[in-house]
């Protein structure tokens, strides 16, 4: 699976998007180490804060199936430059993927931003950070 197709997919997960407050309909496509292909999309609430966005739904989606080996994520949105995920969706990328994965942030126009993990949330919290915390006590 090359980047382009994981960027079709991500558009062909964007179309099932639950968005009737924003109106802004978001798609990721999420690869696992074995090939599959996990979509995601954002899920939105009456109350608002209970909204899941489409990179979470990708990781959850497959963590739930049992899934925490990942080799690409491609998340698209009708965006004027390649869309740019939120802080929690960084973090959590962050929790399942090495820093060195790549990371294609696209938008309809057709413009790519390839970037990486590490590039997206530089210095994230992690279990490392928790390890210190246990030799402490
Ligand atoms: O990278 C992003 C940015 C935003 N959203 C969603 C959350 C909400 O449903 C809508 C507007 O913020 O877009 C995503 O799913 N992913
Ligand atoms: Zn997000």
């Amino acid at each position: 699976m090359n980047s382009e197709k994981l960027m079709n997919e991500a558009k062909l997960a964007r179309e099932k998007a639950y968005v009737p407050y924003s109106k802004f309909p978001v798609g990721a496509a999420l690869l696992s180490e074995s090939g599959q292909v996990f979509h995601g999309c954002n899920i939105e609430n009456s109350g608002y804060s209970m909204t899941n966005c489409a990179e979470r739904t990708a990781f959850f989606k497959a963590v739930s199936d049992g899934i925490k080996s990942f080799k690409a994520l491609a998340v698209v949105a009708d965006t004027d430059g390649p869309v740019s995920p939120c802080g929690a969706c960084r973090q959590v990328i962050a929790e399942f993927c090495d820093p060195s994965m790549p990371v294609y942030l696209t938008n309809l126009k057709g413009h790519v931003l390839e970037t990486t993990v590490e590039q997206l949330l530089p210095g994230a919290f992690s279990k490392e950070d928790l390890k210190y915390a246990e030799g402490q006590q």
